[in-house]
């Protein structure tokens, strides 16, 4: 489904190259994790992914369609399809839930019903149906600044369910929360990828969450790609080439 040709990534303002001739084949139904140290280049790749980041040379192909050859308009179809979750939650504190998660439809609908914040009765339904899915439904009239970071994430992943993503992209949306908190997220994740047989990648620091729950686990060092395999072959000594042997 999403296919990385020697992809390389290099930023003359810092001279490094954040990802070095990467070729990756991911597929529908795979639960990748992707780890690595603090500026392995975890974030670069999902943000290429999603075309929020141009190779500086190699290609992406979108069911085999080069990215690179896409228009404005067929970007936007493509970004439609990726439902994305955040470290910090990307939501609007002084907004509501049920208005933070509508604009999860926004990508298909047209820019004057956005602007005016007008949505059909089915629209709401569907708001309602994706807050149940995250136990959220009581708090939908509640501010995000007054939730606690886990249903700030629930929120977050309603939001990405609303745009019935094929593809769940997360850039480390576990990091700010306790580990409990954490699990109870990925659980979630889960079971919605499960559900809808998403393609879901997920950056991560986790090592304990990344084998519990992935299919798959990518491994990034210095930009480029040093492991991908099954999550029982993430061994002692692939994670000390990963973090240089420090605990993470
Ligand atoms: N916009 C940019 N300009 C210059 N250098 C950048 C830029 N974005 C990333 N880099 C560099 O590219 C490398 C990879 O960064 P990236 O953010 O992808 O790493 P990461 O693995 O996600 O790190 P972290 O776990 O800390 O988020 C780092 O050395 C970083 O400094």
């Amino acid at each position: 489904m999403i296919e990385m040709k020697d992809v390389t990534v290099y930023f003359p303002q810092s001279k490094r190259h954040a990802l070095h001739n990467v070729n990756l084949t991911l597929v529908e139904g795979e639960f990748i994790c992707i780890l690595g140290k603090s500026g392995a280049g975890k974030s670069t790749l999902i943000r290429c992914l999603n075309g929020l980041q141009k190779p500086t040379s190699g290609e992406i192909y979108w069911n085999h369609q080069p990215l690179s050859s896409k228009n404005k308009e067929q970007m936007r179809k493509v970004r439609r399809e990726i439902g994305m979750i955040f470290q910090h939650f990307n939501l609007i504190p002084r907004l509501t839930v049920m208005q933070n998660v509508v604009t999860g439809m926004f990508g298909y609908r047209s820019s004057f019903k956005n602007l005016i914040g007008w949505f059909s009765e089915e629209e709401i339904l569907q708001a309602q149906q994706v807050l149940s899915v995250v136990g959220l439904s009581e708090y939908k009239n509640q501010r995000i600044e007054s939730l606690s970071g886990g249903q700030k994430q629930r929120v977050g992943i309603a939001r990405a369910l609303l745009q019935k993503p094929r593809v769940f992209l997360g850039d480390e949306p576990v990091a700010s929360l306790d580990p409990g908190t954490a699990t109870h997220i990925f659980s979630l994740v889960q079971e919605l990828h499960q559900s809808h047989s998403h393609l879901t990648i997920m950056n991560l620091h986790d090592v304990d969450l990344a084998k519990r729950f992935a299919t798959r686990i990518l491994a990034l060092r210095q930009g480029e790609l040093i492991f991908d395999g099954k999550p029982e072959d993430f061994n002692q000594e692939i994670y000390d080439l990963t973090y240089d042997g420090v605990y993470h």
